[in-house]
């Protein structure tokens, strides 16, 4: 018997970044759009744990106890005394190492796959503490759609969204760390005020409203210069999908996957030809959101 989940990748629309905290972490302001880019965990009783991942991403993958499905398999065991004998195969399809919590995902499906293979009746607030104890993306890729994220952007309140945003994704040649790209912001920063992350009312009225138009006027993404000054190539295919008709065009996150936002899905898949045309990005992938968030299949 095996249990197959489904997690979807996100794009944040508003990353707003305060100063570093005395734990190392900071404080965010962080609008996440879970949106249709998936990957599926399939989890299998086996004599042990194992890991292993399959897709275009696979050699970047860590199948160690490191990976996040992994960690999250070994908590929810730890926290019953079960054996966390289990396979765990990940098909791939989120860029590793890209700015749209793939890990996160991974780390997410795994414990609701755990959850449904053990019988382990955790309740929804459980699984969104131990989300949270695996890293600060990884609540939002359990419930997915859209939300807030405060403190390290674990704490969430979902959003109402009044329709469907059509998106593009240039996938970068290479990846970015988000610690170093949370470096790269504290050394920008020194020696100014970082003022506290607050969310725009005018982008959670865009989200409300549906209205692309006015999301495109009001997304924001505090980690972009970082990302820009450590991959600065990443400048070209913003220009690329915005010359190309984008309604906006930003860093996924920490980067390096570029987001850009279209009106329809017809102007979106000019914006990706464009993209692709354009020579400055790897892969191109259109995906509209938001989408549920960890479903088992
Ligand atoms: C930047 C964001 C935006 O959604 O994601 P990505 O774009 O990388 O996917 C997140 O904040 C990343 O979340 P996640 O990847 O879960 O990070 P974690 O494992 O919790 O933390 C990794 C490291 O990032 C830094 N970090 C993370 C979150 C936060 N609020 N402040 C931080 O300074 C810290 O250096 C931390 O040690
Ligand atoms: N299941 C996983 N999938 C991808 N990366 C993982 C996974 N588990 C751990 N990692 C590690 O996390 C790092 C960040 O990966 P990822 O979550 O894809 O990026 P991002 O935080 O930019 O969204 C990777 O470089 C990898 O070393």
């Amino acid at each position: 018997m095996s249990v197959r989940v489904r997690v979807p990748a996100k794009v944040n629309v508003q990353l707003a970044v305060g100063g570093a905290r005395p734990d190392g972490f900071h404080d965010l302001a962080n609008v996440f759009l879970a949106v249709g880019l998936y990957d599926e965990i399939t989890v299998t009783p086996a004599d042990e744990l194992r890991v292993a991942c399959s897709g275009p991403y696979a050699a970047q993958v860590p199948l160690d106890r490191t990976n996040l499905a992994a960690r999250a398999a070994l908590t929810l065991a730890q926290r019953r005394g079960l054996d966390p004998a289990v396979h765990i195969h990940i098909a791939k399809d989120i860029p590793v190492a890209g700015g749209m919590a793939g890990g996160s995902a991974d780390g997410a499906g795994a414990l609701l796959a755990c959850d449904a293979l053990w019988g382990t009746g955790a309740s929804r607030e459980e699984l969104l503490e131990i989300c949270a104890e695996l890293g600060s993306d990884v609540p939002f890729s359990l419930v997915g759609g859209a939300a807030l994220g405060i403190g390290r952007g674990e704490k969430l309140t979902a959003l109402e969204v009044g329709g469907t945003f059509h998106w593009v994704f240039a996938m970068a040649e290479g990846g970015l760390s988000t610690p170093a790209v949370f470096r790269e912001f504290d050394r920008m920063a020194q020696g100014r005020e970082v003022p506290e992350p607050v969310a725009s009312a005018e982008l959670l009225e865009a989200l409300a409203e549906g209205d692309a138009d006015a999301l495109a006027a009001a997304v924001s993404n505090d980690l972009q210069p970082a990302a820009l000054s450590l991959f600065p190539e990443l400048a070209q295919t913003l220009e690329a999908g915005r010359e190309a008709g984008a309604l906006a065009e930003l860093v996924s996150g920490s980067g390096p996957t570029t987001a850009f936002l279209a009106r329809d899905a017809e102007a979106a898949e000019k914006v990706a030809e464009a993209l692709r045309a354009s020579g400055t990005c790897r892969a191109v992938r259109v995906a509209a959101g938001p989408v549920a968030g960890a479903t088992v299949l």
